[in-house]
């Protein structure tokens, strides 16, 4: 699966609202290329953390799906990369009304993640039911920030290094090079 012209297939699409997802996408882009993209909201969430906690607790108990700011034309790519924080032990909203609104069908599904230290929840097992028709590689997941502490970005400096080095070998793993 390697070759001169992959990265061309190549999305990296990812949701950050405190960059350390943010910074391992850019991290990823750096090695591998594509194209990489923000997902964003048509209505962004509150700033405060306790707001926007209970906005995703709500959203998570109706169900709600967001509308996305960000159109994607997911045809062009053969391997997606889904990036996103853990909310509430789950995926965030956003990411779930970006795959339930795509015809998500023959893609090579790479997810990573980044967590307060609680890790994945439920996250990974909605991507795979959200997208039936796809392969879904393993996932790649790193302890980032914890915004309810005070912690914003923490994928910076040596820790940084570190996740780099821990994403060679996910990327080694998974069989995905530039
Ligand atoms: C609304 C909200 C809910 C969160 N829920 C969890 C959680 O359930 N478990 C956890 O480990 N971290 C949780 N976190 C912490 C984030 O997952 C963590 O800080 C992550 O690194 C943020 O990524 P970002 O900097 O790309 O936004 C939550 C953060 C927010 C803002």
């Amino acid at each position: 699966q390697t070759g001169e012209n992959m990265s061309e297939k190549i999305l990296i699409l990812y949701l950050s609202r405190t960059n350390n997802t943010k910074t391992v996408a850019e991290l990823i882009h750096r090695r591998i290329g594509g194209d990489l993209v923000a997902l964003e909201l048509e209505n962004p969430y509150p700033k405060n953390y306790r707001a926007i906690v209970d906005q995703v607790a709500e959203e998570n108990r109706t169900g709600y799906l967001p509308p996305l700011k960000t159109q994607v034309d997911i045809d062009k790519y053969d391997t997606i990369f889904i990036g996103f924080p853990t909310w509430g032990m789950q995926l965030p909203p956003p990411m779930k009304s970006f795959l339930n609104h795509q015809d998500i069908k023959g893609k090579t599904i790479a997810p990573f993640n980044t967590n307060g230290g609680y890790g994945l929840g439920s996250t990974v097992k909605t991507i795979r039911k959200l997208c039936p028709e796809s392969e879904v590689l393993k996932v790649f997941s790193v302890r980032g920030g914890s915004e309810r502490d005070g912690v914003y970005l923490a994928i910076k400096g040596d820790r940084k290094v570190k996740v780099e080095e821990l994403l060679e070998s996910w990327l080694d793993e998974i069989q995905i090079s530039k």
